[in-house]
């Protein structure tokens, strides 16, 4: 009867007087990717915890696949997955061990268990470092071990809380790869993270939880439709059209003598295009092209709860790019 993957209506959560979730509203679709973004503190791991029946709601309900995580939390325990921050990684047992344990956890049967661990470690190159202990693996190596771990005993819902915090951009792009193969084959992804461009490369949907309240949902594209924060940017033919063109402007916009380029903010609206451009014109700056550029869902975090996503982020998008 119950076609969304996860259906939360109106839940509440605090600890003591600090009102953390106040009336949450969120559906998710089968075979999706959610991002759910916010500051520090602002309730993803409680949101998770609730919907992995680790936490129970003050008020409100929520769904996993059907079923209702306060009167049916073994049936959503059967369907997910968890990776994240306390990861039910053992440091002392190899990587097979790990994911034997976590096989046998989901009651495959031996000759299923051992095949599947096999086709993971294959799956998640870890077949060269399967006999050693998981302490010795790299960052990276752990983190694909984590997520095989959760995989292993196929959930059609699984939660990666800030599956990539602390990775490398190349082992960090090799998880979201890792995550785009489970959604090809019909899971649906509960994420959160702190990096705006994790969830811009990942996420079909997008929901921003800010002082307890989800303020913005939709895919990133809607997002960044609804957020200002868009610029053109355009390059001068020398430095006298570069300064020509800063006078015209004003003082709103950025200037970079070394590739003669302002950047001024821009709506998407061809009116204030062609005003841009009449206005260089009759000040006698010659424009030699011009890109535009869409917010980012840094400018839509920023719009939206009035402060930026993690320094990290900046770094990491950077380092992507
Ligand atoms: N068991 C607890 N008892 C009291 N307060 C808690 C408890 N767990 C979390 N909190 C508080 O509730 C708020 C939300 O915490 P939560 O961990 O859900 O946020 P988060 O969005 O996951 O943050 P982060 O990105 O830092 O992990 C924080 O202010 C936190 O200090």
């Amino acid at each position: 009867m119950n076609h969304h993957a996860i259906e939360i209506s109106r839940l509440r959560k605090a600890y003591g007087e600090h009102e953390v979730l106040k009336g949450i509203d969120l559906t998710v679709s089968p075979g999706s990717v959610l991002a759910l973004l916010g500051p520090n503190g602002a309730g993803k791991t409680t949101m998770v915890n609730i919907l992995c029946t680790l936490l129970r709601p003050d008020d409100g309900s929520a769904h996993v696949l059907g079923h209702d995580v306060v009167a049916n939390p073994e049936q959503v325990r059967a369907l997910i997955g968890m990776t994240g921050q306390f990861s039910a990684l053992d440091d002392l047992f190899t990587g097979r061990e790990n994911l034997r344990l976590m096989a046998d956890l989901a009651h495959l049967g031996r000759r299923e268990a051992a095949a599947r661990v096999e086709q993971m470690l294959d799956r998640f190159d870890l077949v060269e470092a399967a006999d050693r202990p998981a302490a010795t693996y790299s960052g990276g190596m752990k983190r694909r071990l984590d997520l095989a771990m959760t995989l292993v005993g196929r959930p059609r819902l699984i939660f990666l809380d800030e599956p990539t915090t602390g990775l490398d951009p190349r082992s960090r792009r090799t998880v979201w790869e890792l995550v785009r193969d489970q959604v090809d084959e019909g899971v649906t992804v509960f994420l959160t993270t702190q990096y705006l461009e994790e969830a811009d490369q990942l996420a079909d949907q997008v929901a921003v939880l800010d002082g307890g309240r989800i303020v913005a949902d939709g895919t990133t594209a809607q997002l960044k439709h609804r957020a200002p924060g868009g610029r053109l940017e355009l390059r001068l033919d020398s430095e006298r059209s570069l300064r020509r063109a800063m006078t015209a402007i004003g003082e709103a916009v950025h200037a970079d003598e070394a590739t003669l380029t302002v950047t001024v903010p821009f709506d998407g609206r061809p009116a204030e295009l062609s005003g841009v451009l009449g206005l260089l014109d009759r000040a006698g700056a010659v424009v030699e092209t011009l890109d535009t550029r869409p917010p980012t869902l840094d400018d839509v975090f920023f719009a939206l709860t009035g402060h930026a996503a993690s320094p990290a982020d900046q770094t990491v998008a950077e380092e992507v790019a």
